[in-house]
């Protein structure tokens, strides 16, 4: 297995001072930074206390984006956003922006102090795969509007997901999706007509989590939006829409930091020794009935 040859995390490319404290040897069985000296997080290396007050002395401030569109809502929203209540940067300010085409149905949610939401309306597009598509454009909008007035970083979720166990203290200007199974480099885009064209990568990275600095999260949402337009121009799809597009992003622009797949886990997939914790399930999809208009 491939390992982290850095002796310390001094010698990380370090993004925040917090992340010296990371131990990038306390898990001898897993891979825990990039050749680009990036870490990449997992249960065992960090003290999330550290985090947290560093982020409490800066004045941090975060915006969550969910999208719950059509049949989804109902679906999963609420428990989503419990879940989020529950363990997602307790004690830190978060506003949700939910986005949906129906403002009215939103559950009213009981938030802890120093946490509120903002609904926003977008259209239903006909084609689920213009849904998830066009959350890159919606992010990026509402990031130059709102966000970056009001919030330090951003970050952007699938809402059909389930926090299980809290957070990392998150990081500086990290776009920080996941580091899957290396098999997963077979659902790079293959086609040379995309924008997403990727013959290799790093890492394969789900769409369902990232975020960082909103300067940050600008830049790749709307890198995202151009080369999902260019595609529709010249009539091709990337093969998993949105998230090829974040897979060429992440491969041109690599991320200061990576989360592991206790962040994005499938119960399903079933014991994996290195996978200590489970952070965030998938909740079970229904894509027979909630992906149809
Ligand atoms: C875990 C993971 O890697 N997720 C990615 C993956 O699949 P998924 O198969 O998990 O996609 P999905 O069905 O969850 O759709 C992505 C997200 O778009 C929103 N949505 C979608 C359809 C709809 O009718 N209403 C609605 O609100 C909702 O927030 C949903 O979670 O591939 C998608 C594109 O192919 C996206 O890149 C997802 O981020
Ligand atoms: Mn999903």
């Amino acid at each position: 297995m491939e390992k982290c040859h850095l002796e310390s995390a001094k010698r990380l490319n370090l993004d925040s001072s917090v992340d010296a404290s990371l131990n990038l040897q306390s898990r001898p069985d897993v891979l825990t930074c990039t050749y680009w000296k990036a870490a990449i997080i997992w249960e065992g290396m960090f003290d999330p206390r550290f985090y947290d007050e560093m982020h409490k002395m800066k004045g941090s401030s975060v915006a969550l984006t969910v999208f719950a569109v059509g049949r989804y809502l109902d679906a999963y929203l609420h428990t989503f956003l419990n879940s989020c209540e529950q363990h997602f940067m307790v004690g830190l300010p978060v506003t949700y922006y939910v986005f949906t085409d129906m403002p009215e149905k939103v559950p009213n949610i009981k938030l802890s102090p120093l946490r509120s939401m903002k609904v926003i309306k977008v259209e239903k597009n006909s084609r689920w795969q213009d849904i998830s598509m066009m959350r890159m454009k919606s992010i990026s909008d509402v990031i130059e509007s709102d966000i970056r007035h009001h919030c330090t970083h951003v970050f952007c979720f699938d809402v059909d997901q389930i926090w299980i166990r809290g957070s990392w203290g998150f990081s500086g200007s990290a776009p920080c999706p996941l580091l899957p199974p290396s098999k997963a480099f077979l659902h790079y885009d293959r086609n040379p007509k995309s924008k997403a064209y990727m013959e290799t990568g790093d890492f394969y990275y789900h769409a369902a989590i990232f975020g960082g600095s909103w300067k940050s999260v600008k830049a790749l949402t709307e890198a995202c939006y151009q080369g999902i337009m260019e595609d529709k121009q010249n009539n091709v799809e990337a093969l998993w829409h949105d998230e090829s597009h974040l897979n060429k992003y992440m491969l041109l622009h690599k991320p200061s930091k990576v989360l592991s797949p206790e962040y994005c886990w499938d119960t399903s997939i079933g014991f994996r020794s290195d996978i200590q914790v489970t952070r965030l399930l998938w909740a079970p999809k229904y894509y027979d009935t909630l992906r149809t208009p």
